[in-house]
């Protein structure tokens, strides 16, 4: 089959970490016959250098016009130091969730066996973690109104919520639940804000049409500390933008590394595939950030297009780095050993065009070494 993509690379790791995605969708192609046709496109910084716009026209056109979108990341240090700074790279990343409809987010978060020691939490705590946080992308304080007082002592961010955009995310949670363990926890500060009680007040309603999941309400500070202290009570996790955002980089803990975690942003028209994490400015250019989260967004995008078995290709190989500890630096075993971005990219490609002979390969490498490969 063929499929257009576009593709977003973005900032800082950004184009290493998509590079590494690309080579698994290539080899998936490859391997199942079917046909990729990436078309690059910018966002973020880079754009903002090349065009003054950190959302370019013909990147938001040629997203409309693709089967799936795989994005990398964006932002960059001079933005995040410049707090006056009125044009921001992260102003495309949400321009393009709201012209996109991307109002459902979707962030996997499980905790691998071969990974639990690199967890700081403990093995009976996070063993069997598997959580599916549903993340509202395109409403709530990100896109209130923003203010700063002509005097600049004074800074105001609006939060509105509306039962419609409260009840297209609810909906997709509690269908995601009935194929999952049949709960759904809703994560808010309804004892405080406005905009949670509707929330619970539309969630509750809407909970009476699935009467096969349960529903249980939590505020966000207590599911903060309930994420570290008894992660698998969490199924399906329901919540809103600002919320999700925060609880899902510390729910990366449970998994190792934020590294590993990706996610889907889907709306009526259009999909778009992304890891958690930024741009991680740090190790630009280094070949060192983890490409897992970019290459298991590829396995979701192909999952959305309905290559299953493709999707569960790239994720048996995913699998088999993590058991061969073929992985960067930021969940390196206990010998110490740890890959580069890129050769993490090669044996994930490797494995889904070869199988079993990649292991030989990368074994072979891998025996008796301690440094980057
Ligand atoms: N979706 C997006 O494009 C996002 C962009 N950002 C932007 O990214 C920039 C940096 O933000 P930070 O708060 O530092 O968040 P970040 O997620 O880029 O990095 C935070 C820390 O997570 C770890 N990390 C992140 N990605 C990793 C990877 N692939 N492999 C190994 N370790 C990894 C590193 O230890 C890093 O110091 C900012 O400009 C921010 O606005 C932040 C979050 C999401
Ligand atoms: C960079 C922000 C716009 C969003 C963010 O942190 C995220 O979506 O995880
Ligand atoms: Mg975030």
């Amino acid at each position: 089959m063929k499929f257009t993509i576009a593709v977003i690379p973005g900032d800082g790791i950004g184009p290493e970490v998509t590079n590494q995605a690309k080579k698994a969708l290539n080899a998936v192609a490859d391997t199942y016959n079917h046909v990729f046709l990436y078309k690059e496109a910018q966002m973020g910084a880079c754009a903002i250098d090349e065009t003054g716009n950190p959302l370019p026209e013909e990147t938001l056109n040629i997203c409309k016009k693709s089967d799936a979108i795989l994005f990398g990341a964006i932002g960059d240090p001079k933005y995040d130091n410049n707090p006056t700074a009125t044009v921001r790279p992260e102003q495309g990343l949400l321009r393009l969730r709201k012209e996109l409809g991307l109002y459902c987010n979707v962030r996997p978060v499980k905790a691998y066996d071969q990974l639990i020691a690199n967890s700081p939490l403990k093995e009976e705590i996070i063993k069997g973690t598997d959580i599916a946080i549903f993340r509202e992308l395109t409403g709530g304080i990100y896109f209130g109104i923003k203010e700063l007082s002509d005097d600049k002592q004074v800074a105001f961010d609006g939060c509105s919520y509306s039962v419609e955009e409260i009840s297209r995310i609810t909906h997709l949670a509690f269908q995601a639940a009935q194929n999952r363990r049949k709960k759904v926890t809703l994560v808010d500060k309804a004892n405080v804000l406005e905009t949670s009680r509707l929330w619970r007040k539309t969630v509750t309603e809407i909970a009476k049409k699935y009467k096969d999941v349960s529903l249980e309400f939590l505020f966000v500070d207590n599911a903060a500390m309930q994420m570290i202290l008894n992660p698998k009570q969490f199924d399906v996790i329901l919540t809103e933008n600002l919320f999700g955002d925060i609880i899902s980089d510390e729910a990366s803990v449970i998994g190792g590394s934020i590294g590993l975690l990706a996610s889907s942003s889907i709306g009526d028209k259009s999909a778009l595939f992304e890891p958690i994490h930024g741009s991680f400015p740090q190790a630009k250019g280094k070949d060192v950030a983890n490409p897992l989260a970019s290459i298991l967004s590829a396995a979701m995008l192909l999952e959305h297009l309905g290559l299953h078995e493709e999707a569960e290709a790239i994720e048996r190989a995913v699998e088999k780095s993590l058991v061969l500890g073929i992985t960067t630096e930021d969940i390196k075993n206990k010998s110490n050993f740890s890959a580069s971005t890129s050769k993490v990219g090669d044996f994930i490609a490797d494995y889904i065009s070869n199988q079993e002979d990649s292991n030989l390969n990368f074994m072979n490498i891998h025996a008796g070494q301690s440094t980057i490969i």
